[in-house]
Formats: structure tokens, sequence, C-alpha cells
């Protein structure tokens, strides 16, 4: 297990050439958020622009739509209801983060079930909350892609059948070695689990324990990924980036919430950029 230290950020965070533009750093379409959930997509969302991703578009309920262009102008809105007459957007993504505050309805269903038949082997999948709760509750097929699983510890029992008193490394591997896709234990010190890699984060702090946390990380990962090379490290090191600043701002506050850690990514990413 590769203990995980600032090293991660100066390796994978590049700066950035002169002459960029924003189709270098990659597309994005984030999908979940039901009425009840504007909140989680919105973090999600705000997460991966933080972060850097050059085009985010976010399919969620109509019923967000004013919400979501509110809080965060940079991102575009498509109906996730829609999906259909929007297949293009999903094909030429990089990343597709799929769950937050998808819920479990046969809605949710019914739309994760079309993304998963529409995408492609090269694209990364980010499957995060509800998307994680439907695919192991009704024991759906995984389509081919560079799938990366972000649960909480009772998500990652819904899907491995591993009661959460058997989490440990061994019976993680293995799980994680059927499923042929990263994995992100949450937890107080996250674990990483990867084809090649198993790596455990050294940050993080109590103040985190509050609602759209996870959210927020599972938007930074899909920023990062689209980023950055090395689809693993690229995870590792939006899961270290995330507890580091949480860390950080914790030395003053009793909780952190996750849009003070949103706010703060571009600061900590010019900090720790490649020199
Ligand atoms: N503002 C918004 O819009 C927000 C929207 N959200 C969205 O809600 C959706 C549902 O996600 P969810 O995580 O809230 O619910 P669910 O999957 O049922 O898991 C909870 C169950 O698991 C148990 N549990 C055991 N260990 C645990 C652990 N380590 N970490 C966490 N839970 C643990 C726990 O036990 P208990 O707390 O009862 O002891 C409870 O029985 C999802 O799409 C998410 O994106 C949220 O992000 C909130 C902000
Ligand atoms: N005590 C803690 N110490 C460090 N990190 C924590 C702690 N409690 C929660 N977190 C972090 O908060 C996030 C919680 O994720 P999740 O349960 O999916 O939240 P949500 O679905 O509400 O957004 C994870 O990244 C987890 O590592
Ligand atoms: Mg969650």
């Amino acid at each position: 297990m590769i203990k995980l230290n600032e090293k991660i950020l100066s390796s994978v965070i590049n700066k950035r050439p002169q002459n960029s533009y924003k189709g270098m750093f990659g597309r994005v379409v984030i999908i979940g958020g039901n009425i009840n959930f504007a909140g989680a997509i919105i973090m999600a969302t705000s997460a991966a622009v933080y972060s850097g991703a050059g085009l985010v578009t976010t399919m969620t309920s109509k019923a967000n739509k004013v919400a979501l262009n509110q809080s965060i102008p940079e991102a575009m809105y498509v109906n996730y209801k829609k999906i259909n007459n929007n297949i293009n957007l999903i094909k030429t993504a990089d990343v597709v983060l799929i769950g937050p505050g998808l819920g479990t309805s046969q809605t949710s269903k019914n739309i994760l079930q079309q993304v998963f038949n529409i995408i492609g082997k090269k694209q990364v999948l980010i499957i995060d909350g509800s998307a994680i709760t439907l695919i192991a509750n009704d024991n759906l097929q995984l389509p081919k892609a560079n799938i990366v699983f972000t649960p909480h510890q009772m998500e990652w029992q819904r899907l491995s059948g591993l009661d959460i008193k058997d989490q440990n490394y061994l019976n993680n591997k293995v799980k994680q070695a059927e499923l042929k896709s990263t994995i992100v234990l949450k937890s107080h010190r996250t674990e990483i689990y990867t084809n090649n890699n198993c790596f455990q984060n050294t940050v993080g702090t109590p103040a985190q324990a509050t609602g759209g946390m996870g959210d927020t990380l599972a938007g930074m990962i899909a920023g990062f990924s689209a980023q950055f090379n090395q689809l693993d490290l690229a995870v590792a090191a939006a899961v270290y980036l995330h507890s580091k600043i949480a860390e950080e701002l914790a030395k003053e506050r009793y909780v952190v919430l996750p849009h003070q850690i949103i706010q703060k990514i571009p600061y900590y990413m010019k900090k720790y950029e490649k020199k």
C-alpha cells in the first residue's frame, strides 16, 4: 500500500502551456441530481469546474436548471431525461461522472442504463453514490470503459458483498480484480485499489464528515482525470488534494463545508503544480 503525500500533486498537476485552450483540458459530462438532490449535482459540477476541466456539461433534472446556472454558470445544462437526444455529447466526452444525487427510482435506473449503452471503451466512467447502489441492487452489467467507483463503506458493501467489518486489504483487492475497475474506497483514510497499485490517503479530518463531501470528491476526480495523464495517479492526486485542503481549513474551523473546499482548489493546484 503506497502512502500518499504531497509529491503526488506535483507529479500530476501540469503547468499549463502558454498556448493552451479549453479543448486541451477535457470534456466532462456529469449526470445526476434528481428533484431532491440539486445540491449533490451542483457540488460535483462546481468541483470539476474549479479543478480546471475544460468544458463541463451537467445532465440533471429540469427542476435544477436555474439553481445550476446560478451556482456555476461555467457549466452547461441538459435535461437528463433527454439523453437520447444527446448521445453525441456523451460519446465525445473524455470523462463521464454519473451518480451524485441521481436517486434510485426507475427514472434514475433508465438514465444509468442509457449511459451504459452509449459509453465507449476508451472513455473514463466515474460511478458514484446512487449509481453504485443501483448497480448493486439490480446486478447491472458494467459497460466496457475505464471505470472508477467511488463508494463509501456501505456502498462498497452493497457492490462487493463484503460486510464493512470484512473490508480489509486482501478482500478488497480480490473484489477490485473481479470488477476490473479502480475502487476509491472512502473512509477517514481512503484507500484506492487499481489494477496495478494500491494507495492510502494520509490526510483528512473529521471536520469533513458532512453531506456533499463525497459529491465534491467525485467532481474533483472527474476534473483531474479529464486533464492529467495516467488515470490512477490523477485519481490519487484528487483524493489527496480534497483532504489536504480540508485539513488546512480545519485548522481554524470545527467543520469544513464542501463549497469551502471547492473555492480553494485552484489556489492549491497553483501551489503544487509541476515546477
Ligand atoms: N445535498 C445533496 O443533494 C446531497 C445528496 N446526496 C446524495 O444522496 C444519495 C444517497 O447517498 P447517501 O450516502 O446519503 O445514502 P446511502 O447510499 O443510503 O448511504 C447511507 C447509508 O449507509 C450507511 N453507512 C455506513 N457506513 C457509511 C459511511 N462510511 N459513509 C456513509 N454512509 C455509511 C449509513 O448508515 P447510518 O448513517 O444510518 O449510520 C446509511 O444507512 C447519493 O446520490 C448522494 O450523492 C448526499 O451526498 C448528501 C447530500
Ligand atoms: N472522519 C473523516 N475523516 C476524513 N475524511 C472523511 C471523514 N468523514 C468523511 N470523510 C470524507 O468525506 C467524504 C464522504 O463521502 P460520501 O459519504 O460519499 O458523502 P456524500 O455522498 O454525502 O457526498 C469521503 O471523501 C470521505 O473520505
Ligand atoms: Mg456519496
